[in-house]
């Protein structure tokens, strides 16, 4: 159970502590944050509201503490990830308990969310070790006006602090993707959860901590974004930023100093169905890419594109579909559960009147209560309803039908997001096209779009990222290269 066992010192009270300097600590401010449980709507938990100060305190441990882990070696650093994995996997359970009691996650899947979350630590551990076990060398006579008598050593090191701030739709998953690459590139980490989904990030924090961390490598500060984000990321003891979410990232991008960071935003992802298309195989992928975790993907599919004249056969078997997805709480591990937010599902609910009113087919009666929407398919959308555009970020689900790939792609393009798109066609040749054409960061040909595997590089265009996640570009997006440069006396030729 969730605080208890080995977790019962991140917990005083009822409220969970914060993590410094390889402590579990009660923040002076005296107050805390609720966590209100997305399906009761009563409070399930609380964590510290941290101060400014203990947010220096964190930034003058974490910087001392990297000095002497970039100190350790490789295999050392590897070693101990592959133990936090193994950790982290031993207790998915209570871990697992909190993302189905904060997010309303279904169970199975948050059980899957740790349990990957491990895969993906200890292959950041291993492929760390392979790709910076290696640097560069270079020789200077290829370039023009040289002689072969300079020698360049270029190897990767740690940029220093890394600030993690994962969103909190995987609040374990996303956060292990930026502490694991972070920690084996030889950086310090400070993580700020999401407020939903902090609990869930202690007990992951504590699986790292129980694997024998040193102490300030590791932290973990909790409170609302809106209170302390903005002296996190303005801190100036922060290195690199890596953070996923909404368009925060945005106005994060904008306020950061000279640093490197790894955005990852929304996204409005496409899926383009054409005539020749399997139809079963594109309606399997819309339902589960746009419907599983209730469209709180920022993967999911948010709007079918299809060509008019196979529109009718696969809205059909889509609806056929959508109708049987069990629809109710995450403990019975039902396909929708309800949203994260009361504010979430009201804004989800605009999107649907707004669609109302301007005429889309309700292919199901729109049905809510409390936080738990029934999942939608909302036919014969038009680009001038707001659904056609904005991210539900809920079990809503528009289609537009089109009359040409071009029109398909024009819609695509004209969004200010571009994280991912797919393409549903027999033929590969028109499907590689479309995938040149489309403005976004990946897109799957015949399946919905998806982040894994972990180790696939990850990124968004436009207003849906800066930079490119997945294991290896992670790793390498948290250090920086070093050259020395070798002067020799005189040019040296090897044999020669
Ligand atoms: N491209 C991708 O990989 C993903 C994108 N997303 C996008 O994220 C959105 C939903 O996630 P959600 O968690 O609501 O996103 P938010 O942008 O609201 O929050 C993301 C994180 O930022 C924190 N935060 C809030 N305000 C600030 C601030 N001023 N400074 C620093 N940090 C801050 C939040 O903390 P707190 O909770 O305390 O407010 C949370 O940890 C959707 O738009 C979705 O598309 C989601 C997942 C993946
Ligand atoms: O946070 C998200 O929504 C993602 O990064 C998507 O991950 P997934 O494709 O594995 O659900």
């Amino acid at each position: 159970m969730a605080g208890t066992g080995v977790f019962c010192e991140i917990i005083d009270g009822e409220v969970y502590k914060y993590y410094s300097e390889g402590e579990w600590r009660k923040s002076s401010s005296g107050k805390s944050v609720s966590i209100v449980n997305p399906t009761t709507r009563k409070t399930e938990y609380r964590v510290q509201a941290c101060t400014q100060e203990e947010v220096n305190e964190v930034m003058e441990a974490a910087k001392v503490a990297q000095k002497a882990w970039a100190r350790t070696p490789l295999w050392k650093r590897a070693e101990l990830l592959h133990r936090a994995a193994a950790i982290l996997k031993e207790h998915k359970g209570p871990i697992a308990e909190c993302l189905v009691k904060e997010i309303a996650k279904p169970a199975k899947d948050a059980i899957s969310e740790v349990v990957r979350s491990g895969d993906l630590v200890s292959y950041t551990a291993e492929e760390g070790v392979r790709i910076l076990g290696e640097g560069k060398f270079l020789v200077s006579d290829s370039f023009p006006g040289n002689d072969r008598n300079k020698y360049c050593l270029a190897s990767k090191i740690p940029l220093g602090v890394v600030l993690a701030i994962p969103p909190f739709n995987y609040p374990v998953n996303l956060a292990v993707s930026k502490i694991g690459p972070a920690l084996i590139a030889g950086n310090a980490l400070v993580l700020k959860p999401p407020t939903q989904g902090a609990v869930a990030a202690l007990h992951m924090v504590h699986c790292f901590h129980l694997a024998g961390f040193p102490k300030g490598l590791i932290n973990c500060i909790t409170g609302k974004g809106s209170e302390i984000g903005d002296f996190l990321t303005m801190h100036p003891g922060v290195n690199c930023i890596s953070f996923t979410g909404g368009d925060t990232g945005i106005a994060i991008s904008k306020k950061a100093g000279m640093i490197p960071l790894q955005m990852e935003l929304g996204g409005k992802d496409a899926c383009i169905v054409l005539e020749d298309a399997d139809l079963d195989l594109a309606a399997a992928n819309i339902v589960k890419g746009g419907f599983s975790y209730s469209g709180q993907r920022c993967t999911a599919v948010k709007v079918v594109l299809v060509i008019k004249s196979v529109a009718d056969a696969l809205v059909e078997k889509v609806k056929d579909k959508v109708e049987k997805l069990t629809v109710g709480p995450p403990e019975k591990d039902c396909d929708i559960t309800p949203v994260v937010t009361e504010s979430s599902a009201n804004f989800i609910e605009g999107l649907v009147i707004d669609a109302k009113e301007k005429g889309a087919t309700f292919c199901q009666e729109y049905r809510r209560e409390g936080n738990l929407i029934w999942p939608l398919l909302l036919d014969h959308v038009r680009p001038d309803m707001r659904i056609a555009w904005e991210e539900p970020f809920g079990p809503v689900l528009p289609v537009l039908r089109i009359n040409s790939v071009e029109e398909g792609i024009h819609h695509c393009n004209a969004s200010n997001f571009g994280l991912q798109g797919s393409v549903f066609t027999r033929d590969i040749n028109k499907a590689i096209l479309i995938s040149d054409a489309m403005e976004t960061g990946t897109v799957q040909i015949n399946s919905a779009p998806a982040r894994g595997p972990d180790h696939f590089p990850f990124q968004g265009l436009k207003d849906s990222g800066i930079g490119s996640q997945g294991i290896t570009n992670s790793i390498n997006m948290m250090t920086k290269i070093k050259s020395t440069v070798i002067n020799l006396p005189t040019s040296s030729y090897t044999m020669g």
